[in-house]
């Protein structure tokens, strides 16, 4: 049984074909020297004490998100034990054939559900050590054939749905966003899950897990097992992230950023492909409806007011003409 996506085949070729070998004309520079550090750790259950405890919890994760854009929660009110299931379901249901992966009725999601390696680029740089699996939750009760899998995801967003909307509406009360924003616009089947898993790779410096990038939707919400390779940029550096599989990472998306009015950023992250261990990730997305206005309330407004189909329809255009999502800075006000 071979598990894994043809990776080898593909990259072998694509090296042979791409007209830039490298990830970058620094990569060495990128790659290797990445000082690790430890995400700003936010404890939620201070949130359940007094007003001085809950205010400064609310501060710090205001300022990480500022200065980061990125925090770990602990005391998340996620059983270990779930995080542990849904990991070990994951595990399971990429530890298939592949063949039977990338079926095109898999698990009965829709086509393209089950995605690896970016297989259409022509560029070394844009071909991702990878594969995953898109579930978006209004899915997630058609899974068939893998009732542990349906169960154990159907278990985790209920709960992590709670906690995105209400980590939200924390950070946006200060930009004036009505706390009752997230709860009429972000109907739970909008939101959707990633299924990641890197495999071990034999080239690994000289190809991503996941090409750098930013998230579109409000935030998202990261389990990682114990690998590491997650990095961000900050001031023009990569940082690599160290794992913590007790706390789940928290990182600003492009919609926080622009009801932030660009104070919060959505920070630009990538992951380097594992070496010798396979590396496995779940990402869960929380998105509004496509019809959702997002307008910051700030003045003067740095962005022009945009619905979130408005958004990912640009997004599709911009990565079909130039192979890469331009984003957030479509969308400024030229004042
Ligand atoms: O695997 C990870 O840690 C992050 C994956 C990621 O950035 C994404 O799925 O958008
Ligand atoms: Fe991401």
């Amino acid at each position: 049984m071979e598990i894994d996506p043809p990776l080898c085949e593909t990259f072998d070729k694509l090296v042979r074909t791409s007209p830039i070998k490298t990830l970058d004309h620094d990569q060495n520079l990128l790659i290797d020297k990445v000082d690790e550090f430890e995400l700003p750790v936010i404890d939620l259950s201070h949130l359940n004490l007094g007003p001085q405890e809950k205010e400064k919890c609310v501060e710090d994760m205001v300022d990480a998100a500022t200065k980061w854009g990125f925090f770990q929660i602990v005391n998340h009110g996620i059983p270990q034990e779930m995080l542990e299931t849904v990991k070990d379901e994951e595990k399971k249901v990429f530890h298939q054939d592949f063949a039977k992966k990338a079926d095109e009725k898999f698990l009965n999601l829709s086509a393209n559900s089950y995605r690896w390696g970016n297989p259409a680029t022509t560029l070394v740089s844009r071909f991702l050590w990878h594969e995953s699996l898109h579930v978006s939750v209004s899915e997630i009760s058609k899974i068939k054939g893998n009732d542990g899998l349906r169960f154990s995801l159907e278990e985790f967003t209920d709960t992590v749905a709670k906690l995105a909307e209400r980590i939200s509406v924390i950070l946006s009360a200060s930009f004036g966003v009505e706390s009752s924003f997230f709860q009429e616009n972000c109907p739970t089947g909008c939101s959707y899950l990633r299924l990641n898993r890197y495999p071990p790779c034999p080239v690994s410096s000289k190809v991503y897990g996941f090409i750098p990038h930013t998230d579109s939707g409000i935030l998202t919400i990261v389990y990682q097992d114990g690998v590491g390779g997650l990095q961000l940029m900050k001031d023009g550096r990569w940082f690599s992230v160290k794992p913590n599989p007790t706390a789940l990472i928290v990182n600003v998306g492009d919609l926080l950023e622009a009801l932030s009015n660009g104070v919060y950023r959505s920070i630009r992250h990538r992951v380097l492909a594992p070496g010798g261990v396979e590396r496995l990730s779940l990402a869960y997305f929380y998105c509004p409806s496509f019809d959702a206005v997002i307008q910051s309330c700030s003045e003067p407004p740095k962005y022009k007011k945009f619905s979130f189909g408005e958004y990912m329809l640009q997004i599709g255009k911009d990565v079909r003409a130039t192979g890469d999502k331009v984003g957030l800075s479509r969308f400024l006000n030229v004042l």
